[in-house]
């Protein structure tokens, strides 16, 4: 069990946001934070990883106190035995991929964990190259096995996917349920795409200016409870038109533009930039396979 129960004041763009977090999270549970930019995510995840110091509170992970403001107790990043995965990979360019998992060894460490998660990545045959050879799902596959080599308890992941295009993306969220569950983990992502979120986390917690707003399951998060439909996606409104009676309006879902005929009611407040869901209530949706 980790259990962080903190505050920090942080300086927000509108002034002073208290970031107030009593959270705790199982062994070998996937959790999510979900929230909106600023709400404190990635400050919550630099606590616990020991890079930014609270102002108060306490951290314990298994019987280990991390951190106790009280008894002054601190331990060093370092000692922390985490693994940290961010959006851009931050990896040695002057290395080839060998040498930047190498570099993460700690003295005296076997360098038998390096062979495995070459292998476990599907790394073995980029290992003598350079990152800036490497396409972007290639280099987190590095920085995700680069956070692998010293056996961390806690994965930290800091919306490690979200510059990667959704194909590799797919990809990449496999590899991180497979590491996930082969080493034991217990893992915090970050993310902003439910769809990742469904997929991959057992455990949602959201944040808002700084405190827990509310937490659950995905499902119990996302699902829109004034819906009852049989299918549903959130998508962007890309533009309206209308077209004699009705509206045509085009809705990015995830790569694809879908256009859905609408009333005029139903148009009345949506703008182009809007998130919307589209579902579907008296219709079975058809389902093939894409190749
Ligand atoms: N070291 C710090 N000291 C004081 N304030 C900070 C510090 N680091 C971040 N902040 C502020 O705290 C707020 C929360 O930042 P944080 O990066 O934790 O948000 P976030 O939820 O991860 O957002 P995003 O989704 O945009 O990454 C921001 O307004 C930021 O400017």
């Amino acid at each position: 069990m980790i259990h962080i129960n903190i505050e920090k004041k942080l300086k927000a763009a509108q002034g002073d946001m208290l970031l107030n977090v009593d959270i705790k999270i199982k062994k070998g549970q996937l959790v999510t934070l979900y929230g909106e930019s600023g709400a404190g995510k990635t400050s919550t995840l630099k606590i616990l990883s020991g890079l930014l110091k609270a102002d108060k509170g306490n951290i314990t992970v298994g019987n280990k106190s991390w951190f106790n403001s009280d008894t002054k107790i601190n331990s060093a990043p370092q000692k922390r035995n985490i693994g940290y995965v961010f959006q851009d990979y931050a990896l040695f360019p002057h290395m080839t991929v060998l040498q930047n998992l190498e570099y993460a060894l700690v003295k005296n460490q076997s360098k038998d964990i390096i062979s495995e998660v070459l292998e476990i990545m599907e790394l073995g045959s980029l290992k003598d190259r350079k990152p800036e050879t490497l396409s972007g799902g290639q280099k987190q596959r590095v920085a995700l096995a680069r956070a692998l080599v010293q056996k961390p308890e806690i994965l930290l992941l800091d919306e490690p996917l979200s510059a990667l295009d959704i194909k590799i993306r797919l990809k990449l969220q496999d590899y991180l349920l497979k590491v996930h569950k082969k080493y034991n983990l217990t893992t915090i992502l970050i993310s902003h795409d439910i769809g990742e979120i469904h997929k991959l986390s057992d455990w949602v917690f959201v944040l808002k200016n700084g405190v827990i707003e509310k937490m659950g399951t995905p499902t119990e998060i996302f699902i829109n409870k004034k819906l009852s439909g049989k299918f549903k996606f959130k998508g962007e409104v890309l533009k309206i038109e209308k077209e004699e009676i009705v509206y045509v309006v085009s809705v990015l879902i995830f790569n694809d533009v879908v256009k859905i005929i609408a009333q005029e009611s139903e148009v009345k407040n949506l703008n182009p930039g809007d998130n919307v869901i589209v579902a579907s209530k008296a219709f079975n949706p058809i389902i093939y396979k894409i190749e």
